[in-house]
């Protein structure tokens, strides 16, 4: 008897979620994130046989670009690349980008050139499959809190850019910003590819606000643009010159960001100064 009672309050209870998704937008918001961190991981478990095949290897991130590729589509989020001729076509250089959430994963992979590695939060390395794919990856990792030796890896990246013809993508701004705009940004990028003299490429994507707010648990379908901007050079620069390099990529990446916002949704207030 009790069996049949907990079947059907289970019964019941699984035939409410369809009927929650449709009424509650939190809910749905819940569901949309719950389901791509597990797809993800997911994925990951997919990507692990593939890449061990090489081995810890930036040739890698091919596979994993490969496999993420479509996530967008699950969650019908039209992606716009312009710019892409600004890569520099054959050489190391630092891709520098706006981080708003997790789904900017999505807008990376859909741009990350080949040979190219994202330096990350080293907490990532304990995301069971998924911190397993983004060391066969390549993937650098730092640890923000001890930035003495943050510093000593980047320092030992600008060797690896130039001695294995790696490029690699920081996001300056050191951590997921949901306000709308961009955080100051932090000099590690810029020192890297001063390191290394070559060139910094400012990558920024637009605002997800209109289709994507985390405060707001929305999550609809929507329309991102990846804008590629033209290179900076640094050859001939050093330490001294990369505070005044680190606000004229952020005062770049800062304008288009808002000429992208006005365009992809013009009714909204723009962002507070930061
Ligand atoms: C198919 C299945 C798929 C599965 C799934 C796969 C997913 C596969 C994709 C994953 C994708 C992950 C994406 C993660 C994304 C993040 O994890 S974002 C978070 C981690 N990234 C970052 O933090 C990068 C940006 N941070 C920096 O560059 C920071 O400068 C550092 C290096 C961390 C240091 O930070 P800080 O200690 O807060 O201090 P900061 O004020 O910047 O620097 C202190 C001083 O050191 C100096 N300094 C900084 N860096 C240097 C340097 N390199 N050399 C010399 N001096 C330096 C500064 O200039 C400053 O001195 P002053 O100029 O004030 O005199
Ligand atoms: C055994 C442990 C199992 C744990 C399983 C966890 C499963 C998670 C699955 C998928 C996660 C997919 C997203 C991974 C990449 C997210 C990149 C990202 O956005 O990192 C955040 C970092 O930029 C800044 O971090 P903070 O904003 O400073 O914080």
């Amino acid at each position: 008897m009790e069996v049949t009672v907990g079947t059907a309050a289970l019964a019941l209870a699984l035939l409410a979620l369809p009927v929650l998704y449709e009424r509650s937008g939190s809910f749905r918001f819940f569901c949309k994130m719950g389901f791509y961190n597990g797809w993800i991981l997911l994925l990951a478990l997919v990507a692990i046989p593939l890449c061990a095949l090489r081995g810890r290897d930036v040739e890698n991130m091919k596979i994993i670009r490969g496999l993420m590729q479509h996530v967008k589509h699950l969650y019908g989020i039209r992606m716009a690349v312009r710019g892409a001729q600004h890569f520099p076509p054959r050489q190391p250089y630092v891709v520098v980008s706006n981080h708003q959430s997790s789904l900017d994963l999505l807008g990376m992979m859909e741009v990350l050139p080949d040979r190219c590695v994202p330096i990350a939060k080293r907490e990532l390395l304990y995301m069971g499959a998924v911190g397993v794919v983004c060391w066969l990856g390549g993937i650098i990792f730092i640890d923000r809190k001890r930035t003495h030796d943050a510093i000593s890896v980047m320092a030992e990246a600008a060797h690896t850019m130039l001695s294995q013809d790696v490029r690699v993508w920081v996001f300056p701004e050191g951590t997921r910003n949901h306000s709308g705009s961009m955080l100051p940004f932090k000099r590690g990028a810029f020192h890297l590819a001063v390191q290394a003299q070559v060139p910094v490429v400012p990558i920024v994507i637009s605002s997800y606000q209109h289709f994507y707010s985390k405060q707001e648990r929305r999550f609809t379908a929507g329309q991102c643009v990846i804008q590629v901007l033209p290179p900076l050079p640094t050859r001939g620069l050093g330490p001294a010159d990369v505070p005044a390099l680190t606000e004229r990529v952020r005062a770049a990446m800062l304008e288009a960001f808002e000429a992208l916002s006005a365009e992809l949704c013009p009714t909204a207030p723009p962002p507070a100064p930061q």
